[in-house]
C-alpha cells in the first residue's frame, strides 16, 4: 500500500517561552491523492500546525513523515529541501516577491529542488497561469501590481509547479468574496485531479467543504494543552 502523503503520530509542540498554548495530535494522516479540509476557529493552531507539517517548527516529540521520509531524522538543511520537493505552500498572505515578475515568482521554489524542476517543463508556468484563468501577458508584470485575486491564482501556480505530493494551503480564500472564492476552488481542484497531489487545506470557513474528501475539525485531531504555571 502507498505511503500516506503526511502522517502525524503522537507529535506534542508548545511555543518556546509561551506555556499557555500548546498542540498534541495523537494521530492524522493524508492518504495520497486525498484533499482534506481542516476547520478551526481564530487562534485555534491551524497555521502553527501547517508550520509544523511543512518543517518550519520542530515538534517537542513524536513524528511527522512527507510520504516514506520521517521530518525527525533530518537536519534544518535537508527539512527546508524535503519541504521545496515535497509541498507545495499557498500562504495566507500569499507572500509573493512584490518587484519580482510572476514568472520569477512561480518559478522559485524550483532553483531549491532539483527532482521538482525535473518534473517541470519549458512553458508549465504559463500553462499554470492559463489553466488558473490569468491574462496571457501576466508573466512578466510585477507581483505586486496584480489584483489580490490575481496574486491568489499565483500563489497556486508556484504551489503547484513541478507537481509536489503535498499541497499545504492556509486559508488561501479568506480575502475572497463568495462567487470569486467558488470559481477559484474550482480552478484549484480541476489543477490538484490533473497533478493527482493531496491537499491539506486549513480554514474557519465550513461552506468550503463540499468539494473535498474529507472535513476534519481541528479539536478532533487534536488536544490542546495548556500548561498555565
Ligand atoms: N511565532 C509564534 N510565536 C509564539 N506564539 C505563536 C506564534 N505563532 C502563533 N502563536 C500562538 O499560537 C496560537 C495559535 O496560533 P495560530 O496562528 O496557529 O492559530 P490559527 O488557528 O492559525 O489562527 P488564525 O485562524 O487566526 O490564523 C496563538 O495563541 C498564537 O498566539
Amino acid at each position: 500500500m502507498a505511503a500516506p502523503a503526511l502522517a502525524l503520530r503522537d507529535v506534542t509542540f508548545h511555543w518556546p517561552g509561551r506555556d499557555t498554548f500548546g498542540l498534541r495530535v495523537p494521530d492524522f494522516q493524508l492518504a495520497a491523492g486525498e484533499s482534506v479540509l481542516l476547520l478551526g476557529e481564530s487562534g485555534s493552531g491551524k497555521s502553527t500546525l501547517l508550520s509544523l507539517i511543512c518543517g518550519i517548527v520542530t515538534p517537542d516529540a513524536g513524528e511527522i513523515q512527507i510520504a516514506e521520509t520521517r521530518l525527525s531524522g533530518l537536519r534544518a538543511g535537508a527539512r527546508d529541501r524535503l519541504r521545496a520537493e515535497r509541498i507545495g505552500v499557498i500562504f495566507q498572505q500569499f507572500n509573493l516577491l512584490p518587484y519580482a515578475s510572476v514568472s520569477d515568482n512561480i518559478l522559485l521554489p524550483l532553483r531549491f529542488a532539483p527532482e521538482r524542476r525535473g518534473r517541470s517543463e519549458q512553458g508549465d508556468a504559463a500553462r499554470l497561469c492559463s489553466a488558473l484563468g490569468l491574462p496571457d501577458d501576466v508573466l512578466q508584470a510585477k507581483a505586486g501590481r496584480l489584483s489580490v485575486g490575481q496574486q491568489q491564482r499565483v500563489a497556486v501556480a508556484r504551489a503547484l509547479i513541478g507537481q509536489p505530493s503535498l499541497i499545504v494551503a492556509d486559508e488561501p480564500t479568506s480575502a475572497l468574496d463568495a462567487a470569486t472564492q467558488d470559481g477559484f476552488m474550482g480552478l484549484l481542484f480541476d489543477q490538484l485531479a490533473a497533478t493527482g497531489s493531496s491537499l491539506l487545506m486549513v480554514s474557519h470557513d465550513e461552506r468550503l467543504g463540499a468539494r473535498f474528501d474529507r472535513v476534519v475539525r481541528l479539536e478532533d485531531i487534536l488536544l490542546r494543552e495548556s500548561r498555565a504555571a
